[in-house]
């Protein structure tokens, strides 16, 4: 009997709901449902709709019904580093304030005060970005006290929804080790770390490890949809899901190319070395306690800003076509300093950056999306010489993965700058990540080796070589 899983993969510009399942021996995708996801102003602060998304997501599981698929499995994967706070009765304290919110600015230095950036990264391995939870919570500690001391559950946005379709709270390992508040070596919850920032350990759940069974759908929504399934744990991280996808990880570096490029290499181990904690690597979980050791760079976003900046005029493939067409044009930027991070206007930060450093100031279209994905492959090149400084190996291959490996002039780039193989692939591969965490869940799949075989057989994957050299 073909078993069903139905994958809810939200990213921080879009979201989509996918049915998986098996068929003489390959994966077989179909897209249910797929909606906008942006952040939105509430107050004083830059939040995700939460409630909004809740609803695109049973909108997806109707859709199921409509098409006559009943899924035997949901699960449900995000973005990383936020989360909501529950009160006594269950009710949200705050809203989902957003991880790019500038609640956090300075809050990374107020927890060096406490505790040393080199403890922290021994303790966690975890890469210093300033929106991390433990950043987040330091914020609400020094704001809003009240509301820690209120709160009796922390979910983060994957376990909020899993509350809501199961009444059932726990947090969920992947995604935990994001908050930078779990401990690398024990992956438990750093209890002492957390009495030293002041931070109440009692509203965190037990860690559950992907492919958990966490129950089945409340009553009420087994009325609403007209059928039952059971909410499992992917990697809810939705890069852990990703990595899982990547069909072939020895001697292989992944870019999960969406709104983050997330760069790393998956390892059996963390690696806290002061190399590592020195190009900000760093050590998140992965399923079956395997570790995903990259780095966040500043990815995609900065070309969703920029359309957005010219107000959905060009879509993301005809910014491709323009930049090939800008061809002769070179000014680049160093994507990952802060000021990309929420600037008023991307454009105009890339025109001031070029401005200050005597480049070409970039005017058109096509200038302004060469330059961004020049500076993007410029700066994986950066890390992948850093991965192999700290692994002292050299890699042969790259494999993207995301919906930014469909940018192919992207992808020769990068196969240009490294001089390396760079395969291009499965494009959902998030979804795919969560789908087989739930097909091993219902013992449709033994593993993950099996599961990056078969994902191999059922999926394009692209190669690019070495064709023109660039000059940084
Ligand atoms: N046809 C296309 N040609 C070139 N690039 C594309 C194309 N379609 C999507 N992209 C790129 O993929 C990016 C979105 O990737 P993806 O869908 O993986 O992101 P997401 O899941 O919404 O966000 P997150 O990275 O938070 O998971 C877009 O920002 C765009 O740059
Ligand atoms: C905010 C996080 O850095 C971000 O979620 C990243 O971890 C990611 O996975 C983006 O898809
Ligand atoms: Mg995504």
């Amino acid at each position: 009997m073909t078993k069903y899983s139905l994958a809810v993969d939200i990213g921080a510009s879009s979201g989509r709901l996918i049915i998986g399942y098996l068929n003489d021996g390959k994966l077989i995708l179909e897209e249910i449902h797929r909606f906008e996801n942006q952040i939105v102003r509430k107050g004083q602060h830059f939040c995700w709709e939460v409630d909004k998304l809740f609803n695109e997501i049973k909108t997806g599981i109707k859709k199921c019904k409509e098409k006559g698929i009943k899924p035997d499995s949901i699960g449900i994967d995000t973005w990383a580093v936020d989360f909501v706070l529950l009160d006594e009765n269950n009710e949200l304290l705050t809203d989902a304030v957003a991880y790019r919110d500038a609640r956090t600015d300075g809050m990374m230095e107020e927890v060096f005060k406490t505790i040393s950036k080199e403890r922290l990264y021994l303790e966690t391995g975890i890469q210093f970005q300033k929106f991390n939870t433990i950043y987040q919570l330091y914020s609400l500690k020094q704001t809003h006290p009240e509301i820690l001391e209120r709160a009796q559950s922390f979910l983060m946005i994957p376990e909020y929804f899993n509350y809501l379709l199961t009444g059932k709270k726990a947090n969920e390992y992947t995604n935990a080790t994001s908050t930078q508040l779990v401990n690398a070596f024990t992956k438990k919850w750093d209890g002492s770390l957390l009495d030293t920032l002041g931070i109440n350990k009692e509203m965190f759940h037990e860690i559950k490890m992907p492919k958990t069974v966490l129950g089945n759908l409340k009553e009420e929504l087994v009325s609403e949809f007209g059928f039952d399934m059971k909410v499992v744990l992917p990697a809810t991280h939705d890069t852990g899901s990703a990595v899982i996808s990547v069909p072939e990880v020895t001697d292989t570096i992944y870019i999960s190319s969406g709104t983050w490029s997330l760069i790393g290499v998956e390892n059996h181990f963390p690696i806290c070395i002061t190399k590592a904690l020195d190009y900000n690597f760093t050590n998140e979980g992965g399923m079956d306690y395997r570790y995903r050791f990259l780095k966040n760079i500043m990815g995609l976003w900065m070309i969703q800003e920029v359309k957005r900046n010219y107000n959905d005029q060009y879509s993301f493939a005809e910014f491709v076509e323009l930049a090939n067409e800008a061809i002769g044009f070179t000014s680049t930027v160093n994507v990952d300093e802060d000021r990309f991070l929420k600037p008023e206007n991307m454009i105009e930060e890339l025109q001031k950056y070029c401005a200050e450093t005597n480049q070409t100031i970039p005017s058109t279209p096509g200038e302004v999306a060469k330059c961004v994905f020049d500076s993007l492959a410029f700066s994986y090149q950066q890390a992948i010489g850093e991965i192999e400084e700290i692994y002292e190996k050299e890699f042969p291959r790259i494999n993207v993965i995301g919906g930014g490996c469909q940018n192919e002039m992207l992808n020769q780039l990068i196969a240009d700058v490294t001089k390396k193989e760079v395969y291009a692939g499965p494009v959902e591969a998030t979804a795919i990540g969560n789908i087989v965490a739930q097909l091993m869940s219902l013992g449709e799949i033994d593993d993950i080796n099996e599961a990056r075989m078969v994902i191999k057989k059922s999926f394009e994957i692209k190669k690019y070589t070495h064709k023109k050299t660039y000059a940084n």
